[in-house]
């Protein structure tokens, strides 16, 4: 955090002597005052009075001026603040690791990245100025009410304590609640997310009076914590009331016997009336710190926390030359996620060249999309390793891993930009027309882009809800293609793409998997019929591989797949 604080230093130094010269001026009024009235208006000096109200009127016209510009330069400190700390922080975040990222959850980055920033941003806009005014200005008064009263300052060191504690008890009885507010809303945040993503799923299956229910539970425990943070801030105002009101009465009281002894002036104590009520104005701004710091605090606590989480861990002890024949080992691989009781992969070993393909075939969570995200580093092997064109992968950095490995995943993610940029999103300039058509024809993209308006220009909508799911897929395939990588890696991304299309995609990449080392996880034992290799895994382990041929023969359960898929396949091939 100190990091995007240090820029700002010098402004704040320049904030914290305008606010201390106007608090000099604003505490030098009230002796002024006590002198037009001790030796002006109880004298008849009028000369002395004008003189005097002149420097009172230029003295508080110059405490305005000091205190606006401290203003403006406070909002440009904390807006300045917040714009650096989250640009900070979203690249932060990017440079997590999937372990980390998944640990805060997208609901909870989106909150701190965002409500949690504001809050910050709120709270320094707002409590720069108290936050150096009010101490100085509790010193300042308190010393002038010594220097004019010794006897009668006794008031201000029993209320001024009285008040303190006040201040601090409910801070602490609200920081819990604050903090739990701030939890809440990532459950809101999380709550609306899958409400509004899910829409189609939640109406489909009628669940909208359950979803509308655990909404509830989350939205009651939201306004029952905050009203219990209202209570405790509304019985503040009072209480300083209670005790401000009392502190004058008895000023006025002691003070009045003073004046009839003789031992004070008129003057002295209404210029201690003004310095009491300064120093009740000091630590009125205390309480109002107080009574945003918890939740400050709690933004700031959970910013701190992505910040200091350390970035996905780099370890290069090698850089691949660009030449040379691709091959992609794993070598005896074992891998659980992160907190995980048991392993998702044991013990794989396989080897894909340039110009092989190698399919995965397997149940539902048998761990194929695993094998993928491992090959990408996404997440570290616990056992074995993975080598890339013979180093481990674990010595290259991601950049250069990643940028030779081309990827469909499973669900076709496209981003708010034209076909054109989703396509060419691993180059640093715009594909040219032909670039682009030529790997929306091997994805057989090319037909429905040019139907469309704008054609290659027209805008996917956000997560590509513009188009169908087999639209989106071709057009993932199409990216990953454009990367023009070393190894090609498809992820059940055929699913949604008929017979017909899934063939004729095939045929028309052949030119392309001629050159790439490619593995293509897949439902269907159609889309992997060519393969060189197919590996059937159950429960993270390879059960049985071979060529289609092979495996019809000795594999009991990919003779079952087959049975299940190809009669009516066939019927299309
Ligand atoms: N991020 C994760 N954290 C913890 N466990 C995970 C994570 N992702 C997947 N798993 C678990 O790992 C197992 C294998 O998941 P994986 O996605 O690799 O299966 P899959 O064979 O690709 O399944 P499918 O065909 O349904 O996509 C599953 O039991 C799943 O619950």
């Amino acid at each position: 955090m100190k990091q995007y604080i240090k820029p700002y230093i010098p402004l704040i130094i320049i904030e914290v002597l305008l606010i201390a010269l106007s608090i000099l001026a604003d505490l030098y009024l009230p002796r002024l005052m006590s002198h037009i009235v001790d030796a002006g208006v109880l004298r008849g000096n009028v000369p002395l009075i004008l003189n005097k109200g002149v420097a009172m009127i230029g003295l508080a016209a110059l405490s305005v001026i000091l205190m606006t510009v401290a203003g403006l330069m406070a909002a440009k400190i904390s807006m300045g603040f917040a714009r650096d700390l989250r640009a900070g922080l979203f690249s932060h975040v990017l440079s997590l690791d999937f372990p980390s990222f998944e640990t805060f959850g997208a609901p909870s980055i989106l909150t701190r990245a965002t409500d949690d920033i504001s809050q910050l941003e709120r709270m320094a806009v707002v409590a720069l100025r108290p936050m150096v005014r009010a101490p100085l200005m509790f010193v300042g008064a308190t010393y002038m009410c010594l220097t004019t009263d010794v006897k009668l300052s006794a008031i201000i060191l029993i209320s001024g304590p009285m008040l303190l504690a006040v201040v601090i008890t409910i801070a602490r009885k609200s920081i819990p609640c604050f903090r739990r507010i701030r939890e809440l809303m990532d459950k809101i945040n999380l709550h609306f997310r899958e409400r509004l993503t899910g829409i189609r799923v939640i109406r489909a299956f009628g669940k909208e009076s359950y979803e509308d229910k655990r909404f509830d539970e989350v939205n009651r425990s939201m306004r029952r914590t905050s009203e219990q943070v209202n209570n405790y801030l509304i019985t503040m105002l009072p209480a300083f009331n209670l005790i401000f009101n009392l502190s004058m009465v008895a000023v006025l009281y002691f003070g009045a016997g003073r004046i009839h002894a003789g031992t004070m002036e008129v003057g002295d104590l209404m210029a201690f009336i003004q310095y009491v009520v300064q120093i009740m104005f000091a630590l009125s701004m205390f309480s109002m710190l107080f009574a945003m710091y918890p939740n400050a605090k709690a933004a700031y606590d959970r910013i701190v926390e992505v910040l200091e989480t350390p970035p996905a861990k780099e370890n290069v002890k090698v850089t691949l030359p660009e030449e040379g024949e691709t091959s992609l080992v794993f070598d005896h691989v074992s891998f659980s996620y992160p907190g995980a009781e048991r392993p998702v992969l044991s013990d794989i070993s396989f080897e894909v060249k340039a110009g092989e393909k190698i399919a995965i075939i397997g149940g539902t969570g048998s761990g194929k999309s695993t094998i993928l995200k491992l090959i990408h580093r996404f997440y570290h092997v616990s056992g074995g390793e993975i080598r890339l064109n013979g180093v481990n992968i674990e010595d290259i950095s991601a950049k250069d891993l990643r940028s030779r490995v081309g990827y469909a995943p499973q669900k076709a993610m496209l981003l708010l930009r034209s076909v054109r940029e989703n396509i060419g999103l691993s180059h640093d300039k715009p594909l040219s027309d032909g670039e682009t058509d030529r790997y929306l024809s091997i994805a057989q993209a090319k037909d429905f882009v040019h139907a469309a308006e704008n054609g290659m220009d027209a805008t996917v909508s956000q997560t590509g809800k513009n188009l169908s799911g087999g639209q989106k897929q071709r057009l993932s395939i199409a990216r990953a293609l454009a990367k023009e990588p070393e190894v090609l890696l498809f992820d059940d991304a055929f699913s949604a793409l008929d017979f017909q299309t899934d063939k004729a995609l095939r045929r028309a990449l052949a030119p392309m998997t001629d050159r790439t080392a490619t593995i293509i996880v897949a439902q269907r034992v159609m889309t992997v019929l060519d393969c060189d290799e197919i590996l059937v895994l159950d429960d993270g382990k390879i059960i049985s591989r071979g060529t289609h041929e092979e495996l019809m023969k000795s594999s009991t359960v990919y003779r079952e797949i087959a049975a299940s898929q190809l009669g009516e396949e066939v019927l299309y091939a």
